[in-house]
């Protein structure tokens, strides 16, 4: 009784968690609108108050403050769950007034990309809905995708031609990749006088609609585009799901089942079916869990691997003993870093720019029977491989996605007519909403391996979870601490380094989901900030945190000093579903020669403390305590007579004897890029990982590149103090994409690929070979715009990604993607910039553009940078649009005495971008945003005051 007494006590929800639920925060996201550029348009009623079949009645219409939540689960009592505010998005349907007389509707319907079921019933409906709930009689189709607008007439549509289309798989207007170009687009697009644009395709499809969509209002027509989402693939964020991929689902089936006959009907049968789904695995996912015939689902979110323990090969042998046969459904995408490439396949793309995919059904089928006959030569073994990838999307829709795409076609029509432009018609939680198309076209939406529905197709199947895991008796080692983490022949990770001194600060935990996108299992940051820490939390990540050099004198004072410090913020993090911190760096670079010693005598001290703190909490053992330095720390001709800075042999004697008896590594920070920066001598190859001209010979040691000479040279030093065979971290690596003649896209990404080709193929130095550095992080992960310059421009474009997280050239990482993942969910400020009006006479801008860059970042414009040729105006619109931002696109921040404007057109050139700010307001950013502005008003003083 009191049990169930305590049950229906915990159901209940309290009077503070009720008002707690009604005191959210709620965003209703941004819908354009045509009079958000073209004032006071004529409304008309809407006709279907006359239509005597909708008659329409109280509530009918809806409202313009009707709003649908993304996110309905709410976890009671207790906190709310993220995000904060909550995103909601206006309902779509039929308005009670109209923007457009019915009459003078000129609509045109174009369907882009690859085929999928409900294509010809979206068109269908598009016609039908535009005729007969509105009275429209002007409908067109464009032919052949994009390229259709500009080198085909349309053709005409009405409901008698466009009758029995829902029954028909395909497109009736037939589609195409590439083609698209975008003044001619929208020249047709006026020359023809369409006035309403409906554009069906995938993610490829709804960017070239947002570029329509802006060129259209900043030419300022009264044209309403929207996008209707199409993928079988069922990748497209934010709706609950794509049309067609229902019935994918469903034909399918019809595959597995006839890969699982197959396969019982053969010795040792194996039924391989391959499906569509470039990167996302959602086809197969569902088509597994309702077919119940299948032993194993390979899909692009998860890597896998063939041999070897845990592997794929093992467990078909069991499943192959058991059963006598075994069914394995692959996605498209999965594996495609596994198959081996040639140069030329690797560049390979559609006319759309996507990345030519190689069959991975083919290749699989081709190992499978490789390992048979490798490992049971002579026994019977059979694989049928079934590819039914374009059956599966060239089918009519079923039921499900033919009333689906009647719903959304007419949600579209709804839309339009009441002056809606640049949306997306879907349903979010099975309510049609309408959503800005650059936030579906950022969006996408991948299988959650974490999320009970992928956690049930591996329980129904059993399959392996393809995470490489050490033997038992390594992991009862490691748990007891006994193992020399840092054994010479330990695999080598790739980490990077996350500084944080931005001007735009993407949130910690969106830098944290664009760790994991990209697999990146270790992380260096720079201090402790809490922000960051707690985002790392039960990630999974390990870090290296970092004590700044101005704080090694208070270290070093005492252990108060440490164990508070250790307290705060090593203690206060790890643990269970805490950070997984593993070093600390005690200071940066204290030794670097232009500090002049001053931090040096903080060393040791410092350590001592902080080694002690951490025994006093149990951390002694399994956090280590490391001090990267400068490569300016050792010296010398060649490198076999590598030695410390005279003046450092002392103290690098005791911090290495320190670190030897602790287990820990020398972490070194290694920069050809500056060796080349400021010596016009050094020969530029030698800097790279490609060969060389000029070889540097150390006695029978060749060496063709700056980082094995200058490693080789810390490990002559090291072993001149009898520490050879210290393991080495490398704890700064990197190349700057930008700033400097050589610093750029090409130049970084041919240094840090070869950089990481050459660690991850352990080849090893000449004075270790084999043996490559223990642990590689690079610098940077990130864009610092806020960065002193004093060493260059540079210096504020280290990063792999830019600052707002998206991937600066393709790299991989060796991590298990094949390239670099863009951060996902990043929210921009709107596509809006700040250019120089080009009416005005900018001869007075010289000030104001000096504040603007000293507050802003501007270094690309100097000599080397990527914007350097814009010339003297774009120069100005580049410095404008850069403080615009930094201003959170305040609009008197774009004011400049009457000198800046507004503009809605991307002012981007070639390589040259032109920033949209990111909305995180948080921490470091806006104290930085509070410093700037300080120091903006002081200037403004002196300039004043010169003035
Ligand atoms: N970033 C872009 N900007 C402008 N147009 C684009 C862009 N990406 C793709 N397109 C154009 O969109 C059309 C369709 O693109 P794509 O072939 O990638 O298919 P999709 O719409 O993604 O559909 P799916 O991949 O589901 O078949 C093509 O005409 C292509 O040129
Ligand atoms: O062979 P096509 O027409 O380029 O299309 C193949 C691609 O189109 C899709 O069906 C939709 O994106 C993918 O699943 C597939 O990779
Ligand atoms: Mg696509």
């Amino acid at each position: 009784m009191a049990a169930m007494k305590q049950a229906e006590e915990d159901d209940l929800i309290s009077q503070s968690d009720y008002q707690n639920l009604f005191s959210i925060s709620i965003k209703l996201q941004n819908l354009p609108h045509l009079t958000d550029y073209i004032p006071n348009l004529k409304t008309l009623p809407n006709p279907l108050d006359q239509n005597p079949f909708f008659r329409p009645s109280e509530g009918f219409y809806i409202h313009p403050g009707d709003a649908i939540l993304r996110q309905i689960v709410l976890e009671l009592p207790g906190t709310l769950p993220a995000p904060s505010p909550h995103l909601a998005y206006h309902r779509a349907g039929p308005r009670r007034s109209i923007f457009f007389e019915p009459s003078s509707v000129k609509a045109a319907i174009v369907t882009c990309g690859g085929l999928c079921p409900g294509l010809n019933t979206v068109i269908r409906e598009l016609v039908n809905g535009l005729w007969e709930l509105y009275g429209v009689r002007q409908i067109f189709g464009v032919t052949a995708g994009y390229r259709g607008f500009y080198s085909t007439d349309p053709v005409e549509l009405n409901p008698k031609i466009v009758h029995n289309w829902h029954k028909r798989g395909g497109t009736a207007l037939e589609t195409s990749r590439g083609g698209f170009d975008l003044d001619k687009i929208v020249n047709a697009i006026q020359n023809r006088g369409f006035n309403q644009v409906y554009i069906i395709g995938g993610d490829g499809t709804l960017r070239g609609a947002v570029k329509i969509f802006n060129e259209i209002r900043r030419r300022k027509l009264n044209v309403a585009v929207t996008g209707i989402p199409k993928t079988v693939d069922n990748d497209v964020g934010i709706i609950d799901r794509s049309f067609g991929f229902q019935t994918a689902v469903e034909m399918a089936q019809q595959a597995i089942s006839a890969a699982n006959v197959e396969a019982e009907s053969a010795v040792n049968g194996i039924g391989l079916v391959k499906l569509m789904g470039r990167s996302t695995g959602h086809i197969a996912l569902h088509a597994t869990l309702s077919s119940g015939d299948v032993d194993c689902c390979l899909i692009p979110e998860m890597d896998f691997y063939l041999d070897g323990k845990g592997g794929l090969f093992e467990f078909l042998e069991q499943r192959l003993r058991e059963n006598g046969h075994a069914v394995l459904v692959v996605a498209e995408g999965a594996g495609q870093e596994l198959i081996p490439r040639t140069d030329a396949q690797k560049e390979e793309r559609d006319e759309s720019g996507n990345l030519v995919f190689l069959d991975v059904g083919v290749w699989l089928k081709s190992e499978l029977k490789n390992w048979w006959t490798r490992d049971h030569p002579g026994e019977l073994f059979t694989v049928k491989y079934i590819d039914p990838t374009y059956m599966i999307r060239a089918v009519p829709a079923n039921a499900t996605d033919n009333s689906y795409c009647t719903l959304l076609a007419h949600s579209a029509i709804h839309g339009v007519m009441a002056g809606y432009t640049g949306f997306v018609p879907g349903p979010i939680n099975r309510n049609f909403a309408y959503i800005h198309l650059e936030e579906v076209a950022q969006t996408k939406n991948e299988v959650d391996t974490k999320d009970h529905k992928w956690a049930w197709v591996r329980s129904v199947s059993t399959q392996p979870d393809f995470v490489r895991r050490f033997s038992t008796v390594v992991v009862a080692l490691f748990s007891l601490l006994v193992v020399w983490r840092s054994l010479p022949t330990a695999e080598s990770a790739i980490g990077v380094n996350w500084g944080t001194i931005s001007l735009h600060r993407l949130k910690p935990s969106t830098v944290v989901n664009l760790l994991k996108d990209n697999k990146i299992s270790k992380v260096k940051i720079f201090d402790t900030d809490h922000g960051v820490l707690r985002a790392l939390m039960g990630s999974g990540i390990e870090v290296m945190v970092g004590i700044p050099n101005e704080m090694l004198a208070s270290m070093s004072s005492s252990t108060a000093a440490s164990d508070i410090w250790v307290r705060q913020n090593v203690s206060a993090f790890v643990g269970k579903g805490g950070v997984d911190i593993r070093y600390i760096a005690v200071g940066n670079e204290p030794f670097l020669t232009s500090y002049s010693g001053q931090f040096q005598s903080y060393v040791m001290p410092a350590m001592l403390n902080l080694q002690q703190s951490l025994a006093k909490v149990n951390l002694a053992n399994y956090i280590k305590l490391v001090v990267p330095c400068n490569a300016d720390a050792y010296e010398a001709e060649l490198p076999s007579q590598g030695a410390f800075r005279p003046e450092l042999t002392q103290i690098m004697t005791q911090i290495v004897q320190f670190l030897n008896s602790n287990g820990s590594p020398f972490v070194v920070n290694i920069y050809p890029f500056l060796s080349l920066y400021g010596n016009s001598d050094f020969p530029q190859d030698y800097a790279f990982f490609g060969g060389t001209t000029h070889p540097v010979t150390d006695g029978a040691n060749v060496y063709s590149n700056a980082f094995d000479g200058n490693f080789d040279t810390l490990v002559a030093a090291l072993a001149k103090l009898g520490y050879g065979q210290m393991p080495i971290v490398i704890g700064e690596i990197g190349w700057p994409a930008d700033g400097a003649i050589g610093a750029n896209l090409s130049a970084a990404k041919a240094f840090n690929q070869g950089l990481i080709n050459q660690v991850l193929n352990r080849k090893g130095t000449p004075l270790r070979p084999g043996i490559p550095p223990m642990d590689v992080y690079l610098f940077s992960l990130l864009d610092e715009g806020a960065k002193s310059i004093l060493p260059g421009n540079f210096e504020r474009h280290w990063g792999i990604f830019s600052f707002d997280g998206q991937a600066k050239y393709p790299l991989n990482l060796g991590l298990g993607n094949r390239f670099l993942k863009n951060a996902k969910n990043v929210e921009y400020l709107p596509s809006r910039w700040c250019v120089a009006n080009p009416s005005r006479d900018l001869s007075d801008v010289t000030n104001h553009m000096k504040l603007a860059c000293s507050m802003a970042d501007c270094t690309t414009l100097n000599y080397g940078g990527s914007c350097n040729e814009l010339g003297a105006k774009g120069n100005i619109s580049y410095a404008f649009n850069s403080y615009y931002q930094l201003q959170m696109q305040n609009l008197q921040s774009c004011d400049f005495d009457g000198l800046g404007m507004v503009t809605f057109l991307d002012p981007s050139v070639g390589q040259c971008r032109f920033l949209v700010g990111v909305t995180d307001t948080s921490s470091s950013s806006q104290a930085y945003r509070n410093w700037v502005s300080v120091q903006f008003l002081i200037l403004w003083g002196i300039v004043v005051f010169l003035v």
